[in-house]
């Protein structure tokens, strides 16, 4: 695929090992870039050092969760939460802009209905703004297998979100593991939301392993990804077969 370039999600890969060592990995292995999920308990300051010493870019994290115990997966579109779902943004825009991270994904949380919708809404506008014009803001929509009850759960509703906020700086996170299962059509979905697309990430389905198997053919859609002008690194998202150390044979080929 020729000059394809990849970020290593170091939610998932190299995720026994301290930030700033998954980030030395990460280099070691021939990524392109680094993303991560969330980074918070490791000081700012390191992660800067580590991204600084391998010469990559953080291209984006997460807001956080909220109650993980309980079963909450982002507070942005809970209504009523909006203090702390604004702190969470807060935190992620602080941490980012220390380590010059590209982006911020604000995570929605498990909700539904108009009420919903608004606070979403609102809590992006808050986002954008405070985030100014060098951070984006992404929203991703979730298949619910993985995130039963999550609020954005189709490209389709990600759109409409991003058109009603309408700010430049929010974007689409465009997972093509959650777009296979949530309809597929992936390629023409791809393409007709491009303008509002900010990060691609890519894991086998349904297994969410490695690009290289599975029912969604990556050498074919990440061709067309290229041929409609993406260029940045494509996030490679997935559960490594053996846990922690990734399987890497699909890097190389798909980059050249
Ligand atoms: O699960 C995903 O696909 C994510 O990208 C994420 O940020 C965590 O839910
Ligand atoms: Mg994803």
């Amino acid at each position: 695929m020729g000059s394809m370039k990849f970020s290593a999600n170091l939610g998932f890969l190299w995720n026994d090992r301290p930030l700033p060592e998954a980030i030395r990995a990460a280099k070691d292995a021939g990524f392109d870039a680094v993303e991560c999920h969330w980074p918070y308990a490791v000081p700012a300051s390191e992660v800067k050092v580590a991204l600084k010493e391998a010469g990559l870019r953080m291209l984006g994290l997460n807001t956080s969760r909220g109650n993980v115990s309980v079963g909450e997966n982002g507070l942005s579109a809970l209504p009523g939460r909006e203090p702390e779902a604004r702190a969470a943004i807060d935190q992620a825009i602080e941490y980012a802009t220390e380590i010059s991270a590209k982006a911020i994904h604000v995570m929605a949380g498990n909700s539904s209905g108009p009420r919903a919708r608004s606070a979403f809404i609102e809590n992006l506008i808050y986002a954008s703004e405070k985030a100014g014009p060098d951070i984006t803001i992404l929203i991703e929509p979730l298949n619910h297998y993985n995130a039963p009850g999550y609020f954005l759960s189709t490209v389709e509703q990600a759109a409409d979100i991003i058109r009603t906020v309408a700010k430049p700086n929010l974007k689409m996170m465009f997972d093509f593991y959650h777009v296979q299962i949530m309809g597929g059509d992936v390629t023409r979905r791809f393409e007709a939301n491009l303008p509002l697309i900010g990060h691609v990430q890519i894991a086998s389905v349904p297994d969410r392993g490695s690009p290289d198997h599975g029912e969604l053919d990556y050498s074919f859609a990440l061709r067309r990804v290229r041929e409609l002008g993406w260029s940045s690194p494509i996030g490679a998202e997935y559960l490594p077969a053996n846990g922690a150390v990734p399987d890497l044979a699909w890097l190389a080929t798909f980059k050249n």
